[in-house]
This record gives C-alpha cells, sequence and structure tokens, in this order.
C-alpha cells in the first residue's frame, strides 16, 4: 500500500494522457501530427523547459468542451487515488485555453464537475489553483482574474508558471497584489530554470506562501537558510528535473541536500503524463536511486500535508497526518 499524501504540484494539462489525447481528438475533429499514441509518445523526449511547453500546448488542442476537462480531471484522480493520494491542490492553465476560444468558464466548471465528487469517488479532497502563464503579459494575467471572478468560488490560489527565464516575478506584481485582496493563496513556480534570485522575487515582491520547483535555491546558502526558518514549502518534482533536464539523473538530484538542509520539501509529478510516472512513482524513484529510508519517506508524505492549503479544514489535515504516522512501509 502506497503511503497516504498530498500532491501539490500537478498541471492538470500534464496529466493528458497519449490514449485520451487521441480519443478526445476523435470526438471533437481535432487532427493531431502523430499517426498514433506510439509516434506521440516518442516525441516526449524533451531537452528543456521550452521544448516541453512547446508539445504541451500543442496538445492541448483535443481539449475543447467542459466534459473534455471532467474526463481528464477523472482520469487524473483515479491514477491519483492508486498511488495514495489522499489530497490534491491542482495547477490550470486558463490562457492556454481562452487563447483557442474555450471560454474560462467551460475550463473552471468542466474541472470542478470532476471536483465535486471527487471525495465522494476517489477519496480525494481537491484545491484547484490558477496560474498565469508567465511569458504572456501582465496585463493579460490581469484579464485573466478578471475573467475568472465569477468562478472564485471554486479557486482557492493563484500561481506563475510556463517559460522561466526572463520573467522574472516582478512583472506580476500587480495581479498578485489583487489575488491577495481577492483572498486568494498564492504561489509561484521559481527556481526551475530561473536562478535563485526568482526565488527571493516571488518571496518579497509577490509575497507567495509555496515555491514550485525551487530547486536552484542550493545556490544561495543564505536563501536555504530564510526558506528553513521561515518554513516556506518547496514542491520538488523529481522526475520532472531528469526529464527537462534540469539535473542529470535521479542520483543526482538535490532532495537529500534539501532535506538535510531543514527545508519543508514536498514531492510532486508535475507533468505525469510527460515525464514517465505520477506522484507514488516519484516516490518510489527517489527512494530507489537515492536510498531513502522509511523515516524520510515518511517526512516527505508529513511535509505535503503540512505544505497544503488545508487551514480552511484543520481536522481533515489531522486525520490525514495520523495516517501518515500509522503507515507501515513495505515496498513502497
Ligand atoms: N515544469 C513546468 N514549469 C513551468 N511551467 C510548466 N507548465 C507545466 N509544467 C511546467
Ligand atoms: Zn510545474
Amino acid at each position: 500500500m502506497p503511503v497516504p499524501k498530498a500532491e501539490l504540484h500537478l498541471h492538470i494539462e500534464g496529466t493528458l494522457e497519449p490514449e485520451l489525447a487521441f480519443a478526445l481528438a476523435a470526438r471533437n475533429g481535432v487532427t493531431l501530427p502523430y499517426a498514433d499514441t506510439a509516434a506521440l509518445r516518442e516525441a516526449y523526449s524533451f531537452s528543456d523547459l521550452q521544448s516541453f511547453l512547446d508539445l504541451y500546448y500543442n496538445l492541448m488542442a483535443v481539449l475543447r468542451t467542459a466534459e473534455d476537462f471532467t474526463e481528464l480531471a477523472d482520469a487524473y484522480l483515479e491514477r491519483a487515488a492508486a498511488q495514495g493520494v489522499r489530497h490534491a491542490e491542482i495547477f490550470f492553465d486558463p490562457q492556454a485555453h481562452t487563447a483557442r476560444g474555450v471560454p474560462i468558464g467551460t475550463v473552471i466548471e468542466g474541472l470542478g464537475a470532476s471536483l465535486d465528487r471527487s471525495e465522494e469517488r476517489y477519496g480525494i479532497s481537491t484545491r484547484l489553483i490558477l496560474c498565469f502563464l508567465r511569458d504572456e503579459s501582465a496585463e493579460s494575467a490581469l484579464a485573466t482574474l478578471e475573467a475568472a471572478k465569477p468562478y472564485l468560488r471554486r479557486i482557492t490560489g493563484v500561481g506563475l508558471d510556463s517559460a522561466e527565464v526572463g520573467h522574472p516575478p516582478a512583472k506580476f506584481r500587480e495581479v498578485y497584489e489583487e489575488a491577495a485582496r481577492l483572498g486568494l493563496r498564492r504561489v509561484a513556480h521559481a527556481g526551475e530554470e530561473g536562478p535563485a534570485a526568482y526565488v527571493r522575487e516571488a518571496l518579497d515582491v509577490l509575497g507567495v506562501e509555496r515555491i514550485d520547483h525551487g530547486l536552484r535555491c542550493m545556490e544561495d546558502p543564505e536563501l536555504v537558510d530564510r526558506l528553513a526558518r521561515e518554513r516556506i514549502p518547496l514542491t520538488v518534482c523529481p522526475f520532472s528535473n531528469v526529464r527537462l533536464r534540469v539535473i542529470d539523473t535521479l542520483a543526482d538530484h538535490p532532495l537529500p541536500a534539501m532535506m538535510a538542509a531543514g527545508l519543508l520539501v514536498t514531492v510532486n509529478s508535475d507533468d505525469p503524463a510527460y515525464f514517465g510516472g505520477y506522484v507514488g512513482d516519484n516516490f518510489d524513484g527517489v527512494r530507489d536511486a537515492l536510498d531513502l529510508d522509511p523515516e524520510q519517506l515518511r517526512e516527505l508524505a508529513r511535509n505535503s500535508f503540512l505544505a497544503s492549503f488545508l487551514e480552511d479544514d484543520e481536522p481533515r489535515r489531522a486525520r490525514y497526518l495520523s495516517e501518515v504516522e500509522a503507515h507501515t512501509f513495505g515496498e513502497g
């Protein structure tokens, strides 16, 4: 049995498996530039973040109706449940859909229909985090937040993703200020390909409560001390880091060094359909490649709930944490 865990860094569009992509393409009359699922899978060889993003955005063309988004989320939740996920805080990229003429309401209500029955069907509590594309303009991010206002009851927080280098967090100061005024939680990708300075800026200028990835903080010991002291969670994605060539191999991953430095790190899957595994696979991968012992794995699982946005339901968080403490580690 896999250890109970929360997944806090998961792009729902990154769970689009080739089989579902082809099924949706057929249903929606979209032609994909790949002969079949095997040919598509062969394209999953990336040289960096941008080479992945190009394919990731192109494949979204198959997502058109609310039902498509519902099916996408259902498929993720079913897989996540099988890997021990009890709570999921799910990113989505509205601008990638509105740019193709899919209304934001279609996206949010489609995802929402799946999330509404997630607990009952899959035993997973959920939150939704709206991400701004940092390679689009600040004005576009503001317009996206404005368009999301009728749906805010479904949205817990905002995030920042897409091509990092050259798009520093400060570009989005205004939209994060507005998100804070609306009572939204704030996170941002930083220090994935971009420098440690972007991590600092996300904290100081955007007021984020969690850093997504954050790996490159390790180049700045003062920043590491601060992140540890302030208990700022880092949502690390080991398979993603290897596939996007942020690190060479899993055995080189700084995860153990991050834990030893006292950082509140969590393990996540990022875009599991593209990077070779879901969150339980990432746990197994780091366990094997980095020789993590059961107490380290328990710490990672515990951290996932401590770092989650469950402040509105502390009894639930306490229940999940006691499941972690009661877990017996065997092979998983
Ligand atoms: N790993 C990642 N980094 C930045 N943007 C993303 N969008 C989806 N996955 C991403
Ligand atoms: Zn990500």
